[in-house]
């Protein structure tokens, strides 16, 4: 079956990571290398089955092929899950014992934050290997990539507004925000700023109660969310959530937000442009989280990875106007956009190029 699933989608890797002394289980998944080593996050989850765990990691590590690409990185795609719970089971062991394997896969894959894994998290896996980002600035590293995140987010916000309203401005607009933790509770700071009027929900109560402390947002129940009148829905929790169940009770003009994989299947987005409803593209939205990480490759310079995640808002529009030049849903021309750039790069990659393995290195005349 695993094979099946890795063949369809062209899935190069999927690595089995297993540590008793430390009671790691972890998979970490490599999508495709064509644009260079797979850069994405590691996720810890407490999944109820192994199937599960073995779900996520290859969705999202496939999701970050086209992030990438989309974002014009010089990256593959690649995710890791650690199956355990975020706050009872971390320890030092487990992330250097993560750390180990992801070593021993060379620069295949460089792992960074994602959901339940935190800067500390990330500064514990680097006493083990060198491929990991999302360290402590005192590495000389860029830190937590969520507020990089929520600035994409934002930025990309604007430009799906302006594309649905023909402005650009989110002052008076009325945003529904699903999920206020790390990358949501910055994003809520832009959009408060600006003047748009918060409605928020978390499972976890503190996040809502600061969000309408700090910003006046008006607080739902976690199933309301997908009910209340908006101009803007931000999923900004976890996947999944544009099904056939939720796009009945949309009332939103424009969907925006962090979260991965937000289309429960490719089928969701076509209905959504049915309905009328303009999708942001989620990999596309959501990628200054990895612009800012991959910036560290080059030697961190924050100036350098804010102009880039500033260039979030552009790509939203170049997705769009591909998305009308040739009749397809908002997320077919995204895949398009980041397909395109990996088929070029496969084929110019193709010509010859020496190196220490090459024939030309094994002169024995
Ligand atoms: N952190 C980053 O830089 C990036 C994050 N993302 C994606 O954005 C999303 C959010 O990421 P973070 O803010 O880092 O995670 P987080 O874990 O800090 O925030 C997620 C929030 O959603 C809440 N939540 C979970 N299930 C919920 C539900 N059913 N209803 C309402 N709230 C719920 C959680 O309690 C939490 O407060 C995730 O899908 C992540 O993969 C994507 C790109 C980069
Ligand atoms: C820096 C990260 C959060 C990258 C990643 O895994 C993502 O964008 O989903």
């Amino acid at each position: 079956m695993i094979f099946e699933v890795m063949t369809k989608y062209d899935y190069e890797q999927l690595v089995f990571c297993q540590d008793k002394n430390s009671g790691l289980k972890a998979i970490i998944a490599i999508h495709d290398t064509t644009l260079g080593p797979a850069l994405g996050g590691c996720r810890m989850w407490n999944y109820q089955t192994e199937e599960e765990a073995i779900t996520d990691a290859l969705r999202l590590a496939r999701g970050m092929t086209y992030k990438n690409a989309a974002a014009g990185l010089n990256l593959g795609g690649g995710k890791s899950v650690i199956i355990g719970d975020p706050k009872k089971d971390k320890s030092e062991e487990l992330f250097r014992a993560f750390g180990r394997f992801i070593q021993g896969l060379n620069g295949r894959y460089i792992t960074a934050e994602d959901v339940g894994t935190t800067v500390e998290d990330m500064d514990l896996i680097y006493m083990e290997t060198k491929y990991v980002t999302g360290v402590s600035p005192a590495f000389g590293s860029s830190g937590n990539p969520s507020p990089v995140t929520a600035y994409g987010v934002y930025r990309g916000m604007k430009a799906t507004a302006k594309v649905a309203f023909g402005d650009d401005s989110l002052k008076g607009k009325t945003v529904a925000v699903q999920g206020v933790g790390n990358v949501a509770y910055n994003l809520c700071k832009y959009l408060h700023e600006e003047g748009a009027q918060l409605i928020v929900t978390d499972i976890n109560p503190d996040s809502v109660k600061r969000a309408v402390q700090e910003f006046g947002a008006q607080a739902v129940n976690p199933n309301e969310i997908y009910d209340v009148d908006c101009d803007i829905f931000a999923p900004c929790a976890l996947g999944a959530v544009v099904n056939d169940e939720t796009i009945e009770r949309f009332k939103c003009k424009v969907i925006a937000g962090a979260a991965n994989n937000q289309l429960k299947e490719d089928r969701h987005g076509d209905m959504l442009e049915q309905k009328g409803i303009v999708y942001a593209p989620d990999y596309v939205i959501n990628a200054g989280g990895v612009i800012n990480v991959a910036d560290e490759l080059y030697g961190y310079n924050r100036e350098r990875a804010m102009k880039k995640v500033e260039g979030i808002y552009d790509t939203i529009l170049k997705v769009f106007e591909i998305s009308e030049r040739d009749g397809i849903p908002s997320y077919k021309a995204a895949d398009r956009m980041a397909e395109e750039r990996i088929e070029s790069v496969r084929k110019s990659r193709s010509t010859f190029l020496s190196n220490e393995r090459s024939i030309l290195h094994f002169d024995h005349r």
